[in-house]
């Protein structure tokens, strides 16, 4: 929690000028009942008017001064709070963006998401509670005491009776309330996850009939949600009412014994009536203060996982002064690399000690392409995201240009590629923008790259609002306007316009049509020659032209070199082949 502190530091100015003018609002709170009592047993008694109109006019101004005080410091309290989560929204998402992809899979993509909403929200929610609360309620509790100790020290008696009672209450039913709010959290949580899952999912869950097995899930994880709110809710809703019982028996008994000492001459009416307005304020501050615990429980959580991210060491340090591949002319190298993913934070079981790729050894030269096929699952993704460094290797050396790819920064490293994953992100800009990407390319470049992907055919004939040009076309979230194969090309075309040294296509050209693949071949030879080439294929024919060819089978290299060579001594490519021949 503490580290909190340092993101709220800068506004402490701010805060302390609010926390002031909340103790003068406070103060001027606390003062009503008091002046009420003193017109009441000191004034009226005169039966002078223009004394009762002078102390009416203070208690007046002194509501109106309590309610700009509070009114202004709360508003500063907001503007703190959001300002602080701001900030830390803000590092939050830097650093999200700067993890690796062993870093991001250690703490799974919905729960980062989580960290930088609700966990946020939490913060936020106890940096206002704390500055529009924090101040007012210990301050209305013992400022209180003192005061209607000071009015009626027999009649406190009463207040110090319920008080503990009020607080034994409160702790007993939250320590049993708070545990099923987290679990009924989570169950929200899971219900969310069938959400997602069943929105992104709709089509396959329709095609394949599941609506209804879906629909049971959901009806469950509902039905579980709904009962562990109930639990909590049924728990927590006892508060309230003991707390009514609590303060209706305490304003009865300051009434019997308030009446009582007044007609025994021992206290009088005024007295009476500011003390049960302070027994009312006293009670609801001691309630606030519980409210402030319970928050401040809550956001304690949420900052430990919020800086569990946040102070979460660079695994992917540059490592200076690291051997170069020797004596070789190569652009790309893999020595004999090893590599398994790394455990996920909230896998118990124990980690399976089988690797993702074995043993991966070979090399391509500046302007060479290398295809890469394999069955589902056999490594091929996993080779890609090791030469891009989203995760460090365990055993063996990658080498891009001589140099260990663990010796480039990893801005360096990442701007030598242009790449193409599995279904990778249209974004909801306009058909230019999303080949540009914010790299400020000229328009050129931009139609030069679409019409090497085989991108410009589809373009032209996408009709944007009147007058502009198609490039100005509106693509939709993850392009849901635009069919898989334009998809596909627009990707290769972001790709291909910078004019990438490494260029990696990922299954990109599977939703192509086997004339549009053959076209995009042949630009990428004659308009790419420097450009090495690494394009993973399910179709043999996309890639039996390349100068190598990369056979995987369960994480190891079962084959590589030319179509040849591979359709003699590799039977498993030879069977691909045989198969695919015969579409
Ligand atoms: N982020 C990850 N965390 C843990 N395991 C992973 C991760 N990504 C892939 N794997 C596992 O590594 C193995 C290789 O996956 P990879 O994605 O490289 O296969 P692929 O050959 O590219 O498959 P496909 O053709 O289906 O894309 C698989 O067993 C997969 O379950």
């Amino acid at each position: 929690m503490k580290h909190i502190f340092t993101y709220i530091k800068p506004y402490g100015l701010r805060m302390l000028f609010g926390f002031l003018i909340k103790v003068l609002g406070t103060f001027m709170d606390l003062g009503l009942p008091w002046v009420l009592a003193y017109i009441i047993d000191e004034v009226i008694p005169l039966k002078e008017i223009k004394y009762i109109l002078l102390w009416g006019v203070l208690m007046l101004l002194l509501s109106i001064g309590a309610r700009e005080f509070n009114i202004t410091a709360n508003r500063m309290a907001s503007r703190v709070a959001g300002d602080t989560v701001k900030r830390l929204r803000h590092d939050l998402f830097q650093k999200i963006e700067q993890l690796s992809g062993a870093q991001v899979d250690y703490f799974s993509i919905p729960s980062l998401v989580s960290r930088m909403t609700s966990d946020t929200y939490n913060i936020h929610q106890m940096v206002g509670m704390m500055q529009r609360l924090g101040v007012r309620a210990p301050i209305i509790l013992v400022g209180g005491m003192i005061l209607t100790f000071t009015l009626e020290p027999v009649l406190t008696l009463v207040l110090v009776g319920i008080l503990p009672l009020l607080a034994i209450t409160v702790y007993v039913v939250s320590k049993k309330g708070i545990p099923l709010y987290s679990k009924s959290q989570a169950s929200a949580d899971k219900m969310i996850r069938i959400v997602r899952e069943n929105v992104n999912g709709i089509r396959v869950i329709k095609a394949l009939s599941k609506s209804d097995h879906e629909k049971q899930r959901f009806q469950n994880s509902n039905e579980e949600v709904v009962s562990n709110e109930l639990k909590a809710g049924a728990t927590m809703a006892v508060i309230n009412p003991i707390m009514n019982l609590l303060l209706n028996g305490g304003l009865t008994l300051v009434v019997i014994i308030g009446a009582y000492r007044v007609n025994s001459g021992a206290s009088e009416v005024g007295k009476i009536v500011a003390f049960l307005s302070y027994f009312t304020m006293i009670l609801n501050a001691m309630l606030m203060i519980t409210r402030i615990f319970v928050t401040i429980s809550k956001a304690n959580a949420s900052a430990n996982r919020i800086f569990e991210v946040l102070y979460m060491e660079e695994d992917l340090k540059v490592c200076e002064g690291l051997a170069g591949e020797k004596g070789s002319d190569n652009h790309i190298s893999f020595h004999n690399v090893t590599f398994s993913y790394p455990q996920r934070k909230e896998e118990e079981v124990e980690k399976d000690e089988s690797t993702n790729v074995e043993n991966i050894d070979f090399q391509i030269k500046e302007g060479e392409s290398l295809g890469i096929i394999g069955a589902t699952g056999s490594g091929k993704t996993t080779l890609l995201n090791l030469l891009l460094r989203f995760y460090d290797i365990e055993e063996g050396e990658i080498y891009i240009g001589g140099k260990n790819v663990k010796s480039y920064t990893l801005k360096e490293l990442r701007q030598k590629f242009g790449v193409v994953f599995q279904n990778d992100m249209i974004f909801a800009d306009t058909i230019a923008g999303n080949i540009d990407f914010n790299r400020n390319l000229t328009k050129e470049r931009i139609r030069e790259a679409a019409e090497d992907a085989q991108a410009a055919e589809f373009i032209e004939q996408l009709e944007p609002d009147i007058e502009k040009d198609s490039y100005e076309y509106a693509a939709a979230v993850k392009g849901a306007n635009l069919s898989g194969g334009q998809k596909q090309r627009l990707l290769i075309a972001r790709a291909l316009a910078t004019n990438p040294e490494i260029l990696i296509l990922d299954d990109s050209s599977s939703a192509l049509d086997y004339k549009t693949d053959a076209y995009l071949r042949t630009a990428l030879r004659t308009h790419y020659q420097n450009t090495t080439t690494i394009m993973i294929a399910q179709r043999i024919s996309s890639i039996m032209n390349m100068d190598h060819i990369l056979v995987m089978e369960e994480g190891k290299m079962i084959g590589y070199g030319k179509h040849e060579e591979l359709l003699r001594d590799c039977p498993v490519y030879d069977e691909i082949y045989q198969s695919q021949m015969g579409d």
